[in-house]
């Protein structure tokens, strides 16, 4: 059986997540075909640890607050991403440090020093896929590597790879849905009486936010995922500034309890849609939507998406779109992808 070394990249919820399965479920990953050796970890806060014959994950989930890897072999106090994503003996890169919106770095660059040394990335990075994911993928295919980015929407519902491999055959004219746990979690809150702010704490708790909020807030992060899926499924080549974008930080609690009086639930719509003559149009708006709205029951960190298809009308796919265990599933999909491609290329 395989076993495939990783080199964590930002060590948060999501990374600690994934290594608290590999530590605690190795049966999962051998009932896939595969093992998994966690060699190589790297975070702001803890600095950089290389162990290749496999970390100890015990003793590194469970680094007290304040220290760095510095006192552990292989440990040092600041995070040498560069060295290690490029030196340290991984197959795989899990990239999963902080989302810029604005440039997707340093994420940009992790993704690139790692498939210019020839290792497959799996990210959960919105920032990387949505400004650059068409010169990343090629640069993988140029190296002959994965880039696989399941977990940029929705967390670890399948989303991009099954509307590629499952809708490939019909005609997609627009994607539409409910694409931010935390705005959505916090809209709900807010329906049960708790303040904006109030909700904001409860999400960071919950691991749905981003480290700055705003991003989820004020639609940042819902702009990222339209052009995401606009450009891997639309066949667009947009900018995420050209989604317009408001986000739900001007919605009071007085607007939601009228709403409700009404019938009507606030929801962030991520939109994006292809005109008759070719050009996609793309949006992230707060919509009243009526109760018998398909997407107005879409609660929590609950997320969901909506395909238009020529054959088959509205295909719509709902599940977790935020959460810590729900997002480090997607990178273990992600990995199943490129142990396909592994064996492929081994049977070829
Ligand atoms: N949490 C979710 O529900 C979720 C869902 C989908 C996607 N994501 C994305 O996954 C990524 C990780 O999410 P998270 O919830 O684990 O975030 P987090 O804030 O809990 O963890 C990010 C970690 O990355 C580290 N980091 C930041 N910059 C770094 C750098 N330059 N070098 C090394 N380490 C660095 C930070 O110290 C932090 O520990 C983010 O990009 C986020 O947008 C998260
Ligand atoms: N902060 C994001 C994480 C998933 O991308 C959200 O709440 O949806």
């Amino acid at each position: 059986m395989t076993t495939y070394n990783l080199a964590l990249i930002g060590f948060g919820g999501v990374n600690r997540a994934l290594a608290e399965l590999i530590r605690d479920e190795p049966q999962r990953f051998a009932s896939l075909g595969f093992g998994l050796r966690i060699v190589a970890i790297t975070d702001l806060a803890l600095g950089s640890l290389v162990q290749a014959e496999g970390i100890d994950l015990g003793a590194a989930l469970s680094m007290p607050r304040g220290t760095s890897f510095a006192g552990l072999p292989g440990g040092s106090p600041d995070p040498r991403n560069e060295e290690v994503i490029r030196n340290s003996p991984a197959d795989i890169v899990v990239e999963a440090t902080f989302t810029s919106p604005v440039d997707g770095e340093p994420a940009v660059s992790h993704v690139k020093w790692a498939l210019e040394s020839g290792k497959h990335v799996v990210s959960t990075n919105k920032g990387p896929v949505a400004l650059r994911g068409t010169e990343l993928s090629k640069l993988a295919a140029d190296n002959g590597v994965r880039f696989e980015y399941e977990g940029a929407v929705m967390s670890g519902t399948p989303v991009i790879r099954l509307a590629h491999k499952m809708l490939g055959g019909l005609k997609l004219t627009a994607v539409q849905g409910i694409l931010n746990g935390t705005s959505n979690y916090v809209l709900g809150r807010m329906e049960a009486g708790l303040g904006l702010d109030e909700a904001i704490i409860e999400a960071q708790d919950l691991g749905y936010a981003e480290a700055d909020p705003t991003a989820d807030i004020a639609g940042s992060d819902v702009r990222l995922k339209v052009a995401i899926l606009a450009n891997e499924l639309l066949g667009a080549s947009i900018h995420p500034s050209e989604v317009s974008t408001t986000g739900i930080q001007d919605i009071t609690s007085a607007d939601v309890s009228k709403a409700l009086a009404a019938g009507l639930r606030w929801k962030l719509i991520g939109e994006a849609r292809r005109n008759a003559d070719g050009s996609i149009v793309a949006s992230v708006q707060p919509v009243a939507l009526a109760a018998d709205h398909p997407l107005a029951g879409i609660s929590g960190a609950t997320n969901a998406v909506s395909f238009t298809t020529d054959l088959l009308g509205a295909v719509t796919v709902s599940g977790p779109g935020a959460g810590r265990v729900e997002t480090a599933y997607a990178l273990i999909s992600d990995i199943m992808a490129v142990n396909e491609f592994v064996k492929g290329a081994v049977r070829a």
